[in-house]
């Protein structure tokens, strides 16, 4: 199969190899991408998952996953019972309105949930049959895929509002109703409108996470754990600045200053005051209160208005960079040399997936830095070499860190999600970082080492469900790190006698 696989030059191509292979043998496709994780991710995975929701309608051959629409309210429980499989742990639900960085693609979102479970179970371990992807199906407000004859979802405007709410709060009744309180519900790819809000909503109800708000954060701070780690210095020491304030801007701004919160016993009031935004209309500053959507308001700082990003770099002196805008190039050439002048070690993050819509290339960062900035990316890019190094750039993504957590809640048999779960997941992935990879310019473990290191992450998770009092499966296993690896699903052929 790996053999077929290499002989086709496009990735889409490739992606619709593996996607038929998971049809028709289902092991053989996981030994595969388990075997060969770090070729196969970036076919499975971004970037190329991106280019198949793009053309989803086009190369759709058989359906995925559930797709409940608006059409299924009063009937959502009995759409999930149609489900061949009962014992389901895990379900990723997007209602495709922000797809990566790519937009409203509608149903042919769809491609996200099914990519993010293959992962659930190739990289942390979670049986095939106990994952469901799920799209709601409330419209697109994609002229371009509503005018597209292969569109496969529902020709509206998306709902909103009253219609919008109702129908997700009918699918959360009927998930806790069917499958029972322990069942994970990832989020993603959500537009910010709502993402916010259904988290906040279902957080305290459900077993639920956004993995754009709360995963990307804690593979972030891992990332920035282990520069720490290995450049000296304490967070609390630095400046950051994002591009990019939604989902993923946010979220990972108010994990690093809850981290530095618990690290310096700051009032979390204070720790955010390091940390500074930039969204589509410039700094984010006190005086633009008002107008502000609610998450963006605890990092409305005193400052006079800054509208283009270089300037800000020169205003704030950030020590770290990240981009999370969803906006290709926007690290240009002045934005990284402003950087490089200001530190001796810039650390610049371009998280925006997929590759075209990255702030910047690692070859970008490696070259206008000279060599100097610690960088690593959403999207893979491959080593780049400059002068006398090659320098391999870390991917900053958040499938680190949700198989990982996903095992350990469910292990642990946890019953909500923790913000202290995130940080104990960002110090288990820091802690598998070693000096030889970050000589490579590496600030996470390589992803072939990724099912020991979701069994560290699944541990420590576990181990805070257990201390916080949410673990129901008790008494707890003597060695997490053991019990974990012990419930990860291996695709090994039965030996017949
Ligand atoms: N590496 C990873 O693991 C992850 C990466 N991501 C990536 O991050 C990106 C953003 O996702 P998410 O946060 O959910 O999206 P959101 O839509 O919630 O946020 C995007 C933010 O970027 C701002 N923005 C847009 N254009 C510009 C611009 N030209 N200049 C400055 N700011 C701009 C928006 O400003 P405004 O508010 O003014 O509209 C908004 O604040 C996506 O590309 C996604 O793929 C997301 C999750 C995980
Ligand atoms: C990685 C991811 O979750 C995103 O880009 O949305
Ligand atoms: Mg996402």
């Amino acid at each position: 199969m790996l053999h077929n696989i290499r002989q086709y030059q496009v990735p889409l191509q490739k992606y619709m190899a593996m996607m038929d292979l998971q049809e028709r043998n289902q092991k053989l496709f996981y030994k595969l991408l388990i075997d060969n994780v770090e070729e196969l991710l970036p076919i499975v995975y971004t970037p190329t998952v991106g280019e198949a929701c793009q053309k989803y309608g086009s190369i759709y051959s058989r359906p995925q996953g559930v797709f409940i629409s608006l059409k299924d309210k009063g009937k959502v429980l009995e759409v999930l019972r149609n489900w061949p499989e009962k014992n389901i742990q895990v379900i990723v639900v997007t209602d495709g309105e922000r797809i990566l960085g790519l937009g409203d693609l509608g149903c042919h979102g769809m491609g996200i949930p099914v990519g993010k479970l293959s992962l659930y179970t190739a990289l942390g371990g979670i049986r095939p049959s106990a994952c469901l992807p799920v799209t709601i199906d409330v419209g697109t407000n994609n002229e371009k895929l509503l005018d597209d004859e292969f569109y496969i979802g529902l020709r509206q405007k998306r709902a909103i509002g009253q219609e919008y709410a109702e129908l997700l709060h009918e699918f959360m009744t009927a998930v806790k109703q069917n499958y029972g309180e322990r069942i994970l519900i990832q989020f993603e790819d959500f537009a910010n409108h709502n993402a916010f809000d259904l988290l906040e909503k279902y957080g305290t109800t459900h077993l639920v996470f956004n993995d754009d708000i709360q995963g990307t954060a804690s593979v972030v701070l891992a990332g920035l754990i282990s520069a720490m780690k290995f450049l000296g210095g304490s967070l609390a020491d630095q400046r950051f600045l994002f591009l990019g304030a939604g989902e993923a801007g946010t979220g990972i701004a108010e994990l690093i200053a809850l981290e530095i919160s618990k690290q310096t016993n700051m009032p979390l009031e204070e720790t955010r005051k390091k940390i500074w935004l930039v969204d589509s209309k410039g700094l984010i500053v006190s005086s633009r209160l008002e107008s502000l959507q609610h998450f963006k308001k605890p990092w409305a700082h005193e400052h006079e208005p800054v509208k283009e990003l270089v300037d800000a770099v020169n205003a704030i002196k950030p020590t770290i960079l990240i981009g999370t805008s969803g906006q290709g190039r926007t690290f240009t050439k002045e934005v990284v040399e402003a950087m490089a002048s200001l530190n001796e070690k810039p650390i610049i993050f371009s998280l925006s997936n997929p590759t075209s819509q990255s702030e910047c290339t690692a070859e970008e960062a490696y070259t206008w830095s000279q060599g100097r900035a610690i960088f690593a990316s959403g999207s893979p890019f491959d080593p780049f070499e400059y002068g006398d190094n090659v320098f391999v750039p870390g991917q900053a993504n958040n499938a680190y860190i949700f198989p990982g957590l996903g095992l350990g809640l469910i292990m642990s048999g946890a019953i909500r999600v923790h913000d202290d779960m995130l940080l104990a997941a960002a110090e288990a992935l820091a802690g598998q970082v070693t000096q030889e990879n970050f000589d490579k310019g590496l600030l996470y473990p390589p992803f072939k080492n990724i099912r020991k290191i979701s069994a560290h992450i699944a541990a420590e998770v576990a181990a805070k469900a257990y201390e916080l009092g949410l673990a129901t499966r008790l008494p707890p296993p003597k060695d997490l790190v053991k019990y974990a690896e012990s419930c990860m699903y291996s695709p090994a052929y039965r030996t017949y006698r």
